[in-house]
């Protein structure tokens, strides 16, 4: 986590519940010219590796034109969608008010962009990050159920000292998950989704572990967030995925992992199931 700064209290501009106003006009020639590099080269790249969900629900940010999308455009298309609106933060914020937010089926996104050296890659989630790589799936029915299933699950998380292993579960499925589909295996976490280079890594790369999803499992296991996964986990269906945590009452799993060491990023432990096609 070195790099990537969490914030502890909302800094000036910014309101209690963490949101901040996009105020559009700021963003500079330059920042527009960036976003759409991005966008083009991103599109152009994630056939054959990217869900078919997020591809279809990609169509909605080109639909909203060059340049950096306006959230007074762009929110009321994905609001008539599934119910979802994009709230602008200063960055990563606590996790209280970020299971807040998407049980509310309000997404927070990072009002700043990566500067032109990070087209590949970036340590830090941005404003490309969460637009592009989250904003896809939100359209996607089920997903947007899950999203929300998540942080209500979260909120019950806080309460029970519990949050940290509902972080993980973001990290392993909505950041770096992988989906079978269409006979083989691809991408729909956005952590992959807006990085070309960490795409390609986890679909293709012989190099990369991919195991099955089993909620205890990604639950305990520790991940990176400045560099590419080691173990990426693979899920059968977003189906599966909505009622793994919509029916799932957590408390029994919770008091389980408690009793188990963590995991740390690439380790592998008793029972791990290879993702087979
Ligand atoms: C839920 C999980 O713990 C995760 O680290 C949260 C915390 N705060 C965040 N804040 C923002 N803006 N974006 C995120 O993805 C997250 N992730
Ligand atoms: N690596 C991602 C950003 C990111 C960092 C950390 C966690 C999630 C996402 C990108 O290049 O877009
Ligand atoms: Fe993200």
């Amino acid at each position: 986590m070195a790099a990537t700064h969490v914030f502890e209290a909302p800094p000036a501009g910014v309101a209690a519940d963490w949101t901040m106003p996009q105020n559009w006009s700021q963003f500079s020639a330059d920042d527009h010219r960036t976003w759409d590099q991005l966008v083009a080269r991103q599109s152009q790249a994630l056939g054959g590796f990217a869900s078919q969900a997020f591809l279809d629900g990609l169509d909605i940010l080109h639909l909203a034109g060059p340049g950096i999308p306006d959230l007074a455009d762009l929110n009321p298309r994905l609001k008539a969608t599934t119910g979802w609106e994009i709230v602008p933060v200063p960055g990563v914020i606590p996790n209280e008010p970020f299971f807040r937010h998407l049980a509310a089926r309000r997404f927070p996104a990072a009002n700043f962009l990566r500067g032109p050296d990070s087209l590949d890659y970036s340590e830090e989630p941005d404003m490309f990050h969460d637009l592009f790589g989250h904003l896809p799936m939100l359209t996607n029915p089920v997903f947007a159920d899950f999203l929300v299933a998540y942080g209500k699950a979260g909120l019950r998380a806080e309460t029970l000292g519990a949050a940290d292993y509902l972080g993980r579960l973001y990290l392993h499925t909505v950041e770096f998950g992988l989906v079978r589909e269409a006979g083989g295996i691809r991408a729909y976490g956005a952590g992959l989704l807006s990085s070309i280079a960490e795409t390609v890594h986890a679909v293709t790369s012989p190099g990369a572990r991919r195991l099955r999803f089993d909620l205890a499992r990604v639950m305990r296991s520790d991940y990176l967030f400045d560099d590419f996964q080691p173990t990426y986990f693979v899920i059968e269906s977003f189906e599966h995925l909505l009622k793994e945590t919509d029916e799932t009452d957590f408390t029994p799993i919770y008091a389980r992992l408690k009793e188990l060491p963590l995991l740390a990023p690439g380790e592998t432990a008793e029972g791990d199931s290879p993702f087979t096609l």
